[in-house]
């Protein structure tokens, strides 16, 4: 078969695993989107924005490995950014942001173009573009194309970072080569086995000291693919294992060794004494930022920490690197030896919140505890910036229950495209959505497309009336929002003939009644508008805000 670029990307997609490909049309992208259509193995998915384009790639990515989304230049891709490349970044998701360009003879013609700042330079993207990718490369040239797709494939799946390619609006139907085996784009980088043997060691020898040894999960665990690993080396060492909150549902909660989530002042019940008095503490994947060590007070470091990174490990002042982080972690489970847990009596803690009765209003603990009665091992749960973070928290999960979070980049809005996307990469799992007013009011509009492929998501919409992560931080007329009428929302955006459902909840018996339509409505999503009272929120959001608040008030340092 004859390949041109469009054609050419769409065949490495389709080789990397990619089924569904998200989109917004513009004069720049139209021929490419194309050549992306002829391709029968690949479905072309369309977003209602190219904000929530670029989340519902970077959801995609969260389900099924990688994403990608295709905009218009500047007025699509600059939106896009935001979620598909720095939000992806933040994340450490592998999503390929592509962007139809400028006409190739445009370049140094003096043309202002549309769609542009209206100077005769167009530059200005892919010098963005490149601050938030760990590739970005520009076609104008056919010939050029296997070289520069393949080199930001290769990249972005080796670095779980988010990549960018810009191509002219004339070149995607440009013949081109044929793609070779796509073993090129997945080859490991080769173990330095010295280095890999001296960190097994080195760590080994630190842990055979210790007598209090606790694991800590962190979220980058994730991106460096060893969480299988991880589960590995606390079976062999039966030691206690929490996670940081931005790693809930990346290790195995039911497994007897697990103790809740570290999270300073607001971690679950003994988890942060675990954690503090460990003499060896075992940190995987941590991500250290000023919300996750509540202000910079939470952030266990020094000769106890054995500090395991995707890339490298540092113990006892010695730092290691040169190989995967799931090789270091397999290793060294065969060479360590057990380390009970000594304090016995804790158990991973339990949310023991009592059934409200049905006439009951509904609270923000009713509300939790129900959702956390939906959780299944095949259930993917969205968890969006906001109190919905802190309820979460609490849940206990069966095993194979996810959690996904923005912790990072926490962009309110995030996990309704987000939530989107990862339903389109997952049909079969039960895709929930909690999610706060305020942030529902970013990214709306994108349940439109969950009616229009049919997706049965079912969407917590917390409705207390503002914004209550910020009102716990910092009050003010600015944290007060139009307080919409949420479930009414699903009928404008249904259409003709939409099956999106949406019921509101102000008693225990409604919210229950609620879910058990939205379980049954497989034909589409539904939204269930759970009225809570403003002030009802976690005592961890809180405590959380009082410090965050604190932080952000440091005075600068006035230096002589
Ligand atoms: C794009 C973006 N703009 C502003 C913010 C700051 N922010 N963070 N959280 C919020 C409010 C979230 O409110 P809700 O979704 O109602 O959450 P809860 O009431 O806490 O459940 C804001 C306004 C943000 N995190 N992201």
């Amino acid at each position: 078969m004859s390949y041109n670029v469009g054609k050419y990307l769409a065949k490495r997609l389709e080789q990397i695993g990619i089924k569904d490909h998200f989109a917004v049309a513009g004069d720049y992208n139209l021929v490419l989107l194309d050549q992306l259509l002829d391709n029968k193995n690949l479905k072309q998915i369309y977003d209602c924005n190219e904000l929530n384009c670029g989340f519902a790639a970077e959801g995609y990515a969260r389900a099924n490995g990688a994403g990608v989304c295709v905009v218009t230049f500047s007025v699509g891709a600059i939106s896009g950014m935001n979620s598909a490349l720095g939000g992806a970044y933040a994340e450490n998701l592998p999503v390929l942001m592509v962007s139809g360009g400028p006409n190739s003879n445009d370049y140094g013609s003096g043309h202002i173009l549309h769609h542009t700042t209206g100077k005769t330079d167009y530059d200005y993207q892919m010098e963005m573009a490149k601050q938030v990718t760990c590739a970005a490369e520009r076609i104008t040239q056919a010939s050029e194309a296997p070289q520069k797709i393949d080199h930001v494939l290769r990249t972005m799946l080796r670095e779980r970072k988010p990549a960018y390619l810009e191509i002219s609006c004339n070149i995607s139907a440009q013949e081109c080569p044929a793609p070779g085996p796509v073993s090129t784009l997945l080859a490991e980088p080769k173990t330095d086995k010295t280095s890999l043997d001296a960190a097994v060691k080195k760590s080994a020898d630190f842990l055979k000291g210790a007598e209090r040894v606790v694991i800590l999960v962190g979220s980058k665990v994730r991106p460096a693919d060893a969480e299988k690993q991880a589960v590995e080396l606390a079976d062999k060492l039966g030691c206690a294992v929490t996670v940081m909150a931005a790693a809930k549902s990346y290790f195995p909660e039911q497994h007897p060794g697990f103790r809740g989530v570290y999270w300073g002042v607001v971690s679950s019940p003994g988890a942060q004494e675990l954690v503090d008095s460990a003499d060896a503490l075992i940190t995987i994947g941590p991500n250290w930022n000023d919300y996750a060590t509540v202000g910079w007070r939470a952030w266990p470091r020094g000769k106890r920490v054995l500090q395991v990174e995707p890339d490298r490990v540092l113990v006892e002042n010695e730092s290691f690197a040169g190989f995967p982080m799931r090789e270091f972690l397999s290793e060294l489970s065969k060479v360590v030896t057990p380390k009970p847990e000594t304090t016995k009596n804790t158990t991973a803690p339990k949310l023991e919140i009592p059934a409200a009765a049905p006439s009951a209003p509904l609270t923000n603990d009713e509300m939790t505890r129900q959702i956390q009665e939906l959780l299944t091992p095949d259930t993917t749960l969205m968890v969006e910036t906001g109190d919905s973070w802190f309820n979460a928290m609490r849940m206990n999960l069966p095993n194979g229950c996810r959690v996904e979070s923005e912790m990072q980049w926490g962009h309110i809005g995030w996990s309704i495209p987000s939530g989107f996307g990862c339903a389109v990469g997952a049909p079969k799992r039960r895709n929930l959505i909690m999610c706060g007013d305020g942030s529902f009011q970013l990214t709306a509009q994108e349940v439109g497309q969950m009616i229009r492929y049919e997706l049965p998501v079912i969407i917590f919409l917390v409705d207390n009336k503002g914004y209550g992560i910020e009102i716990a931080i910092h009050d003010g007329p600015y944290n007060y929002i139009q307080n919409w009428n949420y479930a009414a929302l699903m009928d404008a955006f249904n259409g003709e003939k939409g099956h999106g459902l949406g019921l509101v909840a102000k008693t225990a018996g409604e919210m229950a009644e609620a879910i058990k339509k939205g379980l049954a409505n497989k034909k589409g999503p539904t939204l269930i508008q759970c009225c809570i009272p403003q002030d009802d929120c976690t005592e961890a959001l809180t405590v959380w805000g009082r410090e965050v608040a604190q932080t952000n008030a440091r005075p600068p340092i006035v230096n002589d």
